[in-house]
């Protein structure tokens, strides 16, 4: 499996505390079609940490490589057609539910694949929606799936998901992780992906990144992060009760 992505050093400062920092010294890789699952306590910076993989925040410190290219070599939109942030909060452009669909192509000058499309809103659990309603007037849910399936019409190399899952129910979130999974195995798309559901991240990963401490405190294969982790404060985090762990 090649390297895709690399994470040098990478620090960010705290807003509120500028002299303390809200994570520090974050090194790690991300694999060609690898799954990681991104965990840990609320107000680690989980989420800033995607957006700044995502180039949608900078690092104050340290360096990202994308395909052995340090992101400094990389045109803003040229990086975001390879990596592609899906938010907690789904955001529904304006428009219908097709026009939100075919974003993708329209912005880059590619043709629309309604073929995968209407896969993936199926697999989803959405071959009833109506393509001509507005995207505003859809459900929390069913903005979430669309949300997803219109970033993944991107065919993104790195997709970045955070909590994505977190406003279905849970036929549709079993439907979106197989689906996600699936497509990971197929195209060989790498994801990494925030969640608070230690179920789903021992399902959908090959790996985790557990951050505590404002530091990313492991890196480990899933299997053997699960079997027995190495820090005592991953041990306590993956033995909380779910509710304790989300509200913590
Ligand atoms: N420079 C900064 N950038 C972003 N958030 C910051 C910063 N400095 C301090 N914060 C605070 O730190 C917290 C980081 O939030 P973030 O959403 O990234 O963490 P998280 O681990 O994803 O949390 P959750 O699991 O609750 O979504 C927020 O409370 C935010 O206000």
């Amino acid at each position: 499996m090649g390297t895709r992505l690399i994470l040098h050093g990478i620090s960010k400062k705290r807003h509120d505390r500028p002299s303390d920092y809200l994570f520090r010294d974050i090194s790690a890789e991300v694999g060609e079609g690898e799954r990681v699952a991104v965990i840990g306590t609320s107000g680690q910076g989980k989420t800033t940490l995607l957006r700044i993989l995502a180039r949608l925040d900078r690092p104050d410190e340290g360096e990202l490589r994308l395909h052995g290219k340090s992101a400094d070599g990389w045109k803003p939109q040229e990086w975001r057609k390879k990596i592609c942030y899906v938010a907690q909060q789904p955001v529904m452009l304006p428009g219908s539910v097709e026009e939100n669909l075919q974003t993708v192509s329209r912005l880059h000058g590619t043709p629309f694949d309604r073929g995968l499309a209407e896969r993936s809103m199926a697999a989803l659990g959405l071959e009833g929606l109506d393509w001509s309603k507005q995207g505003g007037d859809l459900s929390g849910g069913e903005k979430q799936r669309t949300a997803l399936v219109r970033a993944m019409l991107l065919q993104p190399d790195v997709m970045l998901l955070d909590e994505v899952t977190a406003s279905l129910d849970p036929g549709s979130k079993r439907a979106a992780e197989r689906l996600l999974v699936d497509w990971s195995q197929s195209g060989g798309a790498s994801l990494v992906w925030i969640t608070h559901d230690l179920e789903q991240a021992a399902q959908t990963s090959d790996s985790v990144w557990f951050m505590d401490e404002g530091r990313l405190m492991e890196s480990a294969l899933t299997a053997e992060f699960f079997r027995g982790p190495s820090t005592e404060q991953a041990r306590r985090f993956i033995s909380r009760p779910d509710r304790e762990r989300e509200e913590y």
